[in-house]
């Protein structure tokens, strides 16, 4: 999509493209390295995107091109019906009323945590000392930060703590789209999570559109409302975090989104039939040979039926067991039973699955189809 695109329509009278953010058919190389090959990707106003791709798929240098930091090669990005970047236009980074917080929250170290958040604020808007002093306060609040931590070193707070100050410091400009690349990363598991939802909630409070940029796939499965997978610089599926999970695109977004069982199928209309039984498929778009994509947790442990597996090995978790099955083929002309494929299922009880264990199994849901070529 090209922002003009009807000569008889002036720019003045052409609809701004939908979205706070439009991002069409961007391309950024270095050097030889093609980085981004095309990418494009709409986003409305107050909602949290996130950009999850492998390490190297591009994912901060798209944000660096929203951000103003670089220039795309070609394509455009509009932010609120204006186009920072677009051929030879460029908006410079400090006029596009965009926040960014970095991996490491680049805290200045020699200033107080309130001079931090004050290097954001445009003080000629405050009359008084107080009155910044007070919205220090307030940025504090917002991410649930005691006023007293104004006076303290960033190298006094933990990771979390640096972290969320880093967005007060990057809320203080009030921007109306903010961005987060791989905030969360340096800090271990449970304080990531709660640094996550205490950003998410100040950010959601402020109306903020956020567009996160992360590899985990799980952090941004629960952080966004908006999933874009990205891959060697292209936009592999975007959508809303329970479809992309639970109907991806293509195999490999498949594997990269979470654990898949894949099972080789002959699908005939909407039902694949495989070791695991008939499946049903929801909007198949091919037929014939393909391979299945369940779930793990699609395949429960059941006290009867058809589908029986031996037990492999298993792998013990705490609050669930992974068990690598080998499910029962069809028997021979002598009535051997034949090798049958392997898969892994989750468990919360680690005493039913012991490694030569015969186990039943049923599927619950849909399972998605891909092409077998
Ligand atoms: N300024 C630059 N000059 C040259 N190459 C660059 C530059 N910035 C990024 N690259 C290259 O572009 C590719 C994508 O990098 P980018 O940082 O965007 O990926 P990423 O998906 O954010 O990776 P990670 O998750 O590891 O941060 C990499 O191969 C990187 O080496």
């Amino acid at each position: 999509m090209t922002l003009w695109k009807d000569p008889l329509m002036s720019p003045a009278d052409a609809p701004a493209p939908k979205g706070h953010l439009v991002i069409d058919a961007v391309t950024k190389s270095f050097g030889d390295t093609s980085v981004l090959r095309g990418v494009s990707l709409s986003v409305h106003r107050g909602i949290t995107t996130a950009i999850v791709g492998p390490s190297g798929s591009g994912k901060t240098t798209l944000l660096r091109l929203i951000a103003g930091f670089e220039a795309p090669d070609s394509g455009s990005i509009t932010l609120d019906g204006e186009a920072v970047a677009n051929g030879g236009r460029l908006v410079p980074a400090h006029r596009r009323n965009v926040g960014y917080v970095a991996q490491d929250g680049a805290l200045f170290p020699h200033l107080s945590v309130g001079r931090n958040i004050a290097f954001g604020l445009e003080k000629k808007r405050f009359g008084s000392k107080a009155a910044v002093e007070g919205r220090i306060a307030e940025l504090l609040d917002m991410v649930s930060l005691e006023p007293g931590y104004a006076g303290r070193r960033p190298d006094e707070l933990s990771g979390g703590q640096q972290q969320r100050v880093a967005l007060a410091r990057a809320l203080a400009r009030e921007p109306e789209l903010m961005l987060l690349d791989e905030p969360f990363s340096a800090l271990d598991a449970g304080l990531r999570v709660a640094t996550r939802k205490a950003v998410a909630r100040t950010l959601a409070a402020a109306g903020v559109t956020t567009i996160l940029v992360t590899h985990d796939q799980a952090e941004a499965l629960s952080f966004a409302d908006q999933v874009a997978v990205m891959r060697r610089g292209i936009l592999a599926q975007i959508g809303n975090p329970f479809v992309v999970y639970t109907r991806p695109a293509d195999r490999e977004t498949a594997e990269f989104l979470g654990d898949a069982v894949i099972l080789n199928a002959e699908l005939q209309g909407s039902l694949a039939t495989c070791a695991l039984g008939g499946i049903p498929v929801r909007r198949p778009t091919c037929q014939g040979k393909v391979h299945l994509m369940l779930r793990p947790e699609q395949i429960r442990i059941s006290d009867g039926g058809p589908i029986r597996g031996t037990v492999l090995e298993t792998d013990f978790f705490g609050p669930e067991v992974t068990v690598r099955l080998e499910l029962h083929g069809p028997r021979d002309a002598q009535g051997n039973r034949q090798r049958g494929e392997t898969i892994t299922i989750r468990h919360w009880n680690a005493t039913l699955a012991k490694p030569g264990s015969e186990l039943f199994l049923r599927v619950i849901g849909e399972g998605v189809a891909f092409p077998a070529s």
